[in-house]
């Protein structure tokens, strides 16, 4: 990995295409997780006190102040930069559960976080709106996130807050954002605001340690940290900043050095990753192909798109994910970190060893049995290889 530090602006150099919005993508994920930082600490602070900021949806999955927040936030940056006229979104989030009549509480906390936030667009290079945006603007421009995407045009695809779960039990989670051109990723911002510092604390449950163990957890100083990977298509090239607190000083533009994927080939060396809850990606699975292959290390389970960071930044070689079948993945799930990883040296496809095909609507329509991101070709084709072996007798 190159120690090197650059401005952003070195992008410029490789090429005009997609530059523009590559900048505005990245202000607007800084911001992003500044946001989201704010709101986990007030959630973890006050467990059981503002039930109202998280809500359960029809799957019975979380959705909280932060993933509405961020939705419009971005949403307003993109529009505000790029021109509104110019932009299509396709987004996890819409404002049903907003609009309910018992809603009002969740509703004004989602407009006060949101007006919080754009009140700081100027420290990342951006004008704030001239005032504070109504209840009616906020929901205007989380409902305008509506695209669904396709085989051609250009559109926006954001996973406000990928890992919610994570999120509220005060561990990792992530912003991804993507631009998608004919069916084609050409850009990738994933903001992991708790990403550690070391790697090893990737596995390390913060909440639950500082609650239940005695152990020492990292200081605040130390663990707080996070970053924001990105990466153009073609470039060959993926980069990481680290992520701007708005509590302290800092200059716009950010600094940024370059990530590449893990040197290591070997499964005994490799460390692989997956979902933490069982009920996303099949464990019992993953198990057997990992017992397979030879990888020997225990699985790294971590909440969100944080899995495909690991890997674009090296500190991981393998990820996968067999979600039960029925199950359709969502483009917003993956669309940054495949490219993010793809142009930091990595491969990813679905179990049948094709590229995710993200030109089909909301969804990885055709996509074979599940998802296998490697660091390398070796690592990927042996695994391609066992899921062949033991699919037939896996139960999936
Ligand atoms: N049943 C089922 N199977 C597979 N995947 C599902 C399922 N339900 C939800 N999701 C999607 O998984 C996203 C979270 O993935 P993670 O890798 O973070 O999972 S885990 O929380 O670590 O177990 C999660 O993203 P967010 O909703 O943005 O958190 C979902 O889009
Ligand atoms: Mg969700
Ligand atoms: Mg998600
Ligand atoms: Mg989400």
């Amino acid at each position: 990995m190159e120690e090197e530090q650059e401005k952003l602006g070195f992008l410029s150099e490789e090429g005009e295409e997609y530059w523009t919005e590559l900048e505005v993508a990245v202000r607007a994920v800084q911001m992003a997780c500044n946001l989201c930082q704010r709101v986990q600490d007030t959630l973890i602070s006050n467990i059981g006190t503002n039930h109202h900021q998280v809500q359960s949806k029809d799957d019975n999955s979380p959705v909280t102040v932060a993933d509405w927040s961020v939705q419009a936030v971005v949403s307003w940056m993109l529009s505000e930069c790029l021109g509104s006229e110019n932009i299509s979104i396709v987004a996890e989030e819409d404002v049903q559960t907003l609009t309910k009549a018992n809603a009002s509480q969740l509703l004004e906390a989602v407009v006060e976080t949101v007006n919080k936030s754009l009140a700081e667009a100027p420290r990342f290079g951006v004008q704030e709106p001239k005032s504070a945006l109504k209840t009616s603007d906020v929901l205007e421009i989380i409902s305008r996130c509506n695209s669904t995407g396709g085989p051609t045009g250009r559109f926006w695809v954001l996973d406000p807050v990928d890992g919610t779960l994570g999120f509220v039990r005060g561990d990792q989670y992530a912003v991804a954002l993507a631009l998608i051109e004919d069916g084609e990723v050409k850009l990738g911002v994933l903001g992991c605001p708790n990403y550690p510092m070391r790697k090893e604390w990737l596995s390390y449950h913060h909440r639950y340690h500082r609650i239940i163990s005695k152990l020492t957890p990292p200081s605040s100083e130390t663990w707080n940290k996070g970053c924001v990977l990105y990466a153009k298509k073609g470039s060959g090239k993926a980069w990481m900043q680290p992520l701007l607190h708005v509590n302290k000083m800092f200059v716009w533009p950010n600094h940024a050095k370059q990530v590449s994927v893990s040197p290591v080939d070997n499964p005994a060396l490799a460390t692989f990753c997956e979902p933490v809850e069982k009920a996303n990606s099949s464990h019992s699975f993953t198990a057997g192909l990992a017992h397979s292959v030879g990888l020997r290390k225990q699985p790294l389970r971590v909440y969100s798109m944080v899995k495909y960071a690991a890997i674009a930044r090296g500190d991981a070689e393998v990820f996968m994910k067999f979600a039960r079948a029925g199950y359709k993945e969502k483009i917003w799930d993956h669309a940054a970190g495949v490219i993010i990883i793809q142009e930091a040296g990595g491969m990813v496809t679905d179990a049948g060893g094709l590229p995710l095909d993200f030109s089909k609507g909301l969804y990885l329509e055709d996509l074979d049995r599940g998802i296998v991101a490697c660091s390398g070709a070796t690592l990927h084709e042996k695994i391609i290889e066992a899921v062949d072996a033991s699919w037939g007798s896996s139960s999936l």
